[in-house]
């Protein structure tokens, strides 16, 4: 009898265990049936939703994703782990764009979820806040760069940093015949120049022997490590900050390098201020907030101040925006015309041609140090680089949170709390909105035919600096330092990709080159001895 139980529990447990498997399974393809008859995106898993699919692509998830969007139609649904997870839309359509970054622009902030990620790092800065914390700095930040004394100062220090240390570098590499990391460079020079113009301090990472400076260490592993963030679930983040282990004990160390540095900086500079009475020397971002600590608010009738905090935060978010962004610009640019000579010589013959206007004038050649607006006339050159960002965008993707339940103009529903995603490096493969040549690197598609003259596009179909109120403020910056690397290095040199390496993006939220990009320099054959460092 007591046989007869067991094996009957047996029997049943048995029966159970199959039971469950036959219901998951059941369940498992009744799911992907229906997710398949319902919706054209990517395939979900029960349970797990997305996850297992974007694992399986990780490692090339950009084309992934403009796959998954064409396939789609332009805009895709998502959930991500049952109850609690991630849920919202992928679109590349600029009609939704234009309606996330300005129709509906109160209703799709940054939010809580991005925030939440980079608080450490970034606190309050422009780069991090919404509402009026957002408004205030962005109202500062706006017209301080767009002053006449921001314009000239930046303008001299990008050239400085150009021809003082950039081609000091580039000469002793082509002298040596030695192989560099070009991105690594260019990553250099944009930060002590985004720190030049933020704080008024050079950190000194582009010097010949390239050293390792402990500042932009940190900062560079503050931001990855706080992308951590954005992969694991919450609660594992979460819970190894309180118990200060793995990846969070690093970030929480290299913050506070970050944090240190910028707090004294601050100090220093409020100090000086009340020692000589003004700043009036300096032209850096820092020196105008402090000078100008109590500012009448943007919103009538309130008064806003930048507490040291907050310009301390500033300060970060402003290096955080402008250091990676025009470098890897640079670095996808210069790969993407080393195979193509005929753009290559296009971009040299407009640079002699404004020589020559200048040796027609009658003025001095110097040292070729373009003017800021001799860099203006320069389109072909401008038209090269918007193109490279084009197919390589610094972001390649961005995301806002819905506040209240909204419809897109493509009829996608929103649901409070779902992230809305863009994706800028599927728009530009996309057919329909740049043609059948959208993949092909061709600078004349910004070329007016009409003028001759670089032509701009749309923001919400081009909306690699942003579009709509945060549109990026560096924009104008960033043209000024890429074109006056471009043109002072390809005037001098033949950059050479070495061959044998794999070139393929990173999956960060900066659009770096994995490997970076080994090249060699070799000088032009033309008479340069007036074309010195
Ligand atoms: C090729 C170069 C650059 C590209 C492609 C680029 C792109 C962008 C994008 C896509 C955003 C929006 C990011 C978001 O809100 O999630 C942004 C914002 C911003 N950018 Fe840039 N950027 C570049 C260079 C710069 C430079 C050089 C600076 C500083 C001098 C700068 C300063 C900023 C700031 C302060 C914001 C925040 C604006 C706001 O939220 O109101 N950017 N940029």
């Amino acid at each position: 009898m007591a046989d007869w139980a067991v094996l009957w529990k047996e029997v049943a447990g048995g029966f159970r265990a199959m039971d469950l498997a036959v219901a998951m399974s059941g369940l498992f393809l009744f799911s992907c049936v229906a997710h398949r008859a319902t919706h054209k995106g990517p395939m979900h898993w029960p349970v797990l939703g997305i996850i297992p699919t974007l694992f399986l692509h990780l490692s090339n998830v950009h084309d992934w994703i403009t796959a998954a969007l064409s396939h789609a139609g332009g805009t895709f649904w998502f959930h991500g782990m049952w109850l609690g997870g991630a849920h919202g839309v992928v679109t590349a359509d600029p009609a939704n764009v234009e309606y996330i970054l300005r129709t509906r622009f109160a209703n799709f902030p940054k939010g809580k979820y991005y925030r939440e990620r980079f608080v450490d790092l970034l606190g309050d800065g422009i780069f991090n806040a919404d509402d009026g914390v957002w408004r205030e700095q962005r109202h500062t930040a706006a017209s301080e760069m767009h002053s006449v004394r921001f314009g000239s100062y930046s303008a001299q220090s990008i050239s400085s940093l150009v021809h003082g240390k950039l081609l000091r570098l580039l000469s002793r590499l082509a002298a040596t015949g030695e192989a560099v990391d070009i991105q690594d460079v260019f990553l250099r020079f944009t930060f002590d120049n985004i720190c030049m113009a933020a704080f008024g301090v050079d950190p000194g990472c582009l010097a010949v022997d390239l050293p390792e400076v402990g500042f932009a260490r940190a900062f560079e592993r503050a931001t990855e490590l706080s992308l951590f963030r954005f992969i694991v679930p919450p609660f594992v983040w979460k819970l190894m900050r309180r118990l200060g282990v793995g990846p969070e004990r690093e970030l929480k160390e290299a913050v506070r390098v970050v944090h240190e540095f910028a707090e004294k900086t601050v100090l220093d500079r409020r100090a000086e201020f009340v020692s000589s009475g003004d700043l009036r020397d300096r032209s850096d971002l820092l020196s105008r907030l402090v000078e100008t600590k109590e500012e009448p608010a943007a919103v009538a009738g309130e008064k806003f101040r930048f507490s040291d905090k907050l310009i301390k935060d500033f300060c970060i978010s402003f290096i955080l925006a402008g250091r990676d962004t025009s470098s890897v610009a640079l670095a996808w640019f210069f790969w993407l015309i080393h195979d193509r000579p005929d753009v290559e010589s296009r971009i040299l013959d407009e640079i002699h041609s404004i020589i020559r206007q200048r040796e027609e004038k009658q003025e001095k050649p110097g040292d070729l140090v373009f003017a800021v607006e001799e860099l203006g006339r320069m389109d072909y050159l401008q038209a090269a680089l918007s193109e490279a960002l084009r197919l390589y965008p610094s972001v390649p993707i961005d995301f806002k949170e819905a506040v209240e339940d909204d419809v897109l103009p493509d009829g996608s529903p929103v649901r409070s709390g779902a992230r809305v995603i863009y994706s800028i490096y599927s728009m530009a493969r996309a057919e329909a909105l740049w043609g059948k040549d959208c993949r092909e690197y061709r600078p004349e598609r910004w070329i007016s035919k009409e003028t001759g003259r670089f032509a701009g596009e749309n923001q919400f179909k081009y909306p690699v600096f942003n579009a709509g109120p945060r549109l990026c403020v560096g924009k104008k910056f960033a043209y000024l330092q890429m074109k006056m690397v471009a043109a002072a290095v390809l005037l001098r040199y033949k950059v050479r990709v070495v061959e044998g390496q794999v070139v393929e993006p990173k999956l960060t939220t900066t659009l770096y080159m994995r490997n970076g990009l080994l090249v060699t320099f070799k000088p032009r054959e033309r008479n340069l001895s007036d074309v010195g460092p």
